[in-house]
């Protein structure tokens, strides 16, 4: 199936102190316009490594990113990104921060268009009253929704999200899902995240990416959501689907967990067996 993002065997090798190390390897996915899809695994099996190389961060080692028919060789406006801190200019307003992008971007629109663009996007994500506070007088609530309105103002094709919600307490961070999906709702970006939580990933998703653990990490599973949208945290909650998903989700993250500690204890044995036996001093070599 072509897809409206192709990823097709991307791979990524990291070099090391011991040598080359594959991380993530024949990594294959498509996704539809305007499809969301979470990705996730154990920590440290490649995630951000696949979700930067899409945001051309990250060089590829093999395979490639395909967007709406181009290959992408670098970094670009067609894809917005939001990391787990947004990485403001503290010393400027919430809306000189979004303005920084769509300056760039959008730099043959009036300016009167710019600032209205960028007011949008803040007004959108509920900073209508603070667009000229400074980011560094602003809570890591706040400064997440700049992140945000900074990634959509830009009217991205793509919008890439590592662990967007990962420092904020629970209360802001279903606050802030809820706001994302209503944004989405209207823009239709399509969207990749990474996530740890298995619930977010459930109420944000049309599909779930299972990573298999890494090294040489790839995809393991996908499970598609039957979730409707526009979606109710309380409804998506009391699907009688709902905990089916998530058992099945959480039992392939477990399987990860003990094929991880199967290979450890594979990898010991081999240590031990290749260490020479110990032997007692004797009175001679004392
Ligand atoms: N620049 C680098 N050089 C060498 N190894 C790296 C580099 N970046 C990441 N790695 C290694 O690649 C592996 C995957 O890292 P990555 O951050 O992609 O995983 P992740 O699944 O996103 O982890 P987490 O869930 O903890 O954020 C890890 O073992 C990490 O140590």
């Amino acid at each position: 199936m072509r897809g409206y993002v192709e990823m097709f065997r991307l791979g990524k090798t990291y070099d090391t102190h011991r040598g080359p190390v594959v991380i993530v390897e024949e990594f294959d996915l498509n996704l539809a316009k305007g499809e969301y899809v979470a990705l996730l695994g154990h920590s440290g099996c490649g995630k951000s490594t696949v979700l930067t190389m899409v945001a051309g961060l990250n060089p590829i080692t093999t395979g490639g990113v395909v967007i709406d028919g181009r290959e992408i060789d670098g970094p670009g406006p067609d894809r917005g990104v939001v990391f787990q801190s947004p990485c403001l200019m503290p010393w400027m307003t919430a809306l000189d921060n979004v303005m920084l992008g769509v300056n760039q971007v959008y730099s043959r629109s009036s300016k009167r268009d710019r600032i209205d663009l960028a007011s949008y996007y803040l007004n959108l994500v509920g900073l209508g009253g603070s667009l000229n506070k400074r980011a560094k007088d602003l809570s890591q609530g706040m400064q997440q929704r700049v992140g945000i309105a900074r990634a959509f103002a830009l009217r991205p094709k793509m919008l890439l999200l590592d662990e967007p919600f990962g420092m904020l307490d629970s209360l802001t961070r279903m606050e802030l899902q809820e706001i994302l999906l209503e944004i989405l709702m209207r823009d239709k970006v399509t969207t990749v995240m990474v996530t740890h939580d298995v619930d977010e990933a459930l109420f944000m998703s049309d599909r779930v990416v299972m990573m298999t653990n890494g090294p040489r990490a790839r995809v393991g599973a996908i499970f598609s959501l039957p979730f409707e949208r526009p979606r109710q945290r309380a409804d998506v909650l009391d699907h009688p689907e709902y905990y089916e998903y998530r058992g099945k989700m959480i039992q392939f993250l477990e399987e990860q967990d003990h094929k991880k500690l199967q290979a450890e204890a594979n990898a010991r044995q081999r240590v031990k067996q290749s260490t020479p036996a110990e032997t007692e001093p004797t009175a001679a070599s004392v």
